[in-house]
């Protein structure tokens, strides 16, 4: 099935992972569209490995839905790349190993750009990826991942282990190769500058909750800096950061993304 340009990448209703008595993921509704790059961001233990690895079908809801480009998780294995938090990649296996079996793997495997981007890290095709170091191994794993070329690409902290300008490079070749295929990218990062660089969807979790989500441009539309005292009734989600228009004469400005996401990691009111 060839997913239609208005079938979501991701979308999830109710969406429920409990880990015993632990809620980690409450009641979750979410509908990425397509051909979005999308920062995924919350504080420590806000659930958003455990969405991104419900999306990938490595773990199973508790209650509630979840589809990826139309289907259940885990069904669109050659459309759909994971880098997991950890980059895992295969020890033993040398650069070179990891490139051939991505070829075996996948009907869509693009050596050319495999080859391109391990000459451009600098990688040693012999060398064992036991053997190189953490932010390498990311890039071998993103690597991997970038060639299948995939509707959706999902990554937990890709650039958590990268220098500065491994991160820069990484992700303007995300930004670029996501265009060119008309895919879908979600990455979780904490880096908020990244995200405001790269991303224009943006979904922020805290307490396993969903506090805000859309497209960047609307959210900043539909946000504002109060430059006085906001006034009452005026729906303030933290400090002086409104959502909504502001009654005619009270002053108010445009608001950063960074601001913004700031402002919902810190606001305990309802989710939005
Ligand atoms: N295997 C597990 N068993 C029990 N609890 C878990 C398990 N995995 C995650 N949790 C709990 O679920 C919650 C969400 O964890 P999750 O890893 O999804 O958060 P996160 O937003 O990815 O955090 P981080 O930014 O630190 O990676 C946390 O309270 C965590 O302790």
């Amino acid at each position: 099935m060839v997913t239609s340009g208005t079938t979501p990448a991701l979308a999830t209703e109710g969406l429920t992972r409990r880990y015993g008595r632990r809620v980690a993921l409450a009641d979750c509704t979410l509908r990425i569209p397509p051909g979005r790059v999308v920062g995924l961001v919350g504080p420590n233990g806000a659930g958003k490995s455990t969405l991104l690895q419900l999306a990938c079908g490595l773990l199973a809801p508790t209650s509630g839905k979840v589809s990826v480009l139309g289907a259940r998780p885990g069904t669109r294995l050659a459309r759909v790349g994971f880098v997991a938090q950890d980059t895992p990649v295969y020890a033993a296996l040398s650069v070179a190993d990891h490139l051939r079996l991505g070829a075996r793997l996948n009907p869509a495997w693009d050596a050319a750009f495999a080859a391109r981007r391990v000459a451009a890290l600098g990688l040693d095709p012999r060398q064992r990826a036991g053997r190189l170091s953490g932010g390498q191994r990311a890039q071998l794993a993103l690597t991997v991942a970038a060639a299948k070329r995939p509707e959706l690409l999902i990554l937990d902290e890709p650039v958590a282990a990268l220098d500065p300008l491994a991160r820069e490079g990484f992700l303007r070749t995300l930004v670029e190769s996501v265009a060119e295929l008309g895919a879908t990218a979600v990455l979780s990062s904490h880096l908020l500058s990244d995200v405001e660089r790269v991303c224009d969807h943006l979904v922020v979790l805290t307490g396993g909750r969903v506090r805000l989500a859309g497209d960047v441009t609307a959210l900043l539309d539909a946000h504002h800096r109060a430059t006085a005292p906001p006034p009452p009734g005026a729906d303030v989600v933290h400090g002086a950061i409104v959502r909504g228009p502001l009654p005619a004469g009270t002053g108010a400005g445009p608001v950063q993304l960074e601001e913004l996401v700031l402002a919902y990691l810190r606001g305990e009111g309802d989710p939005r």
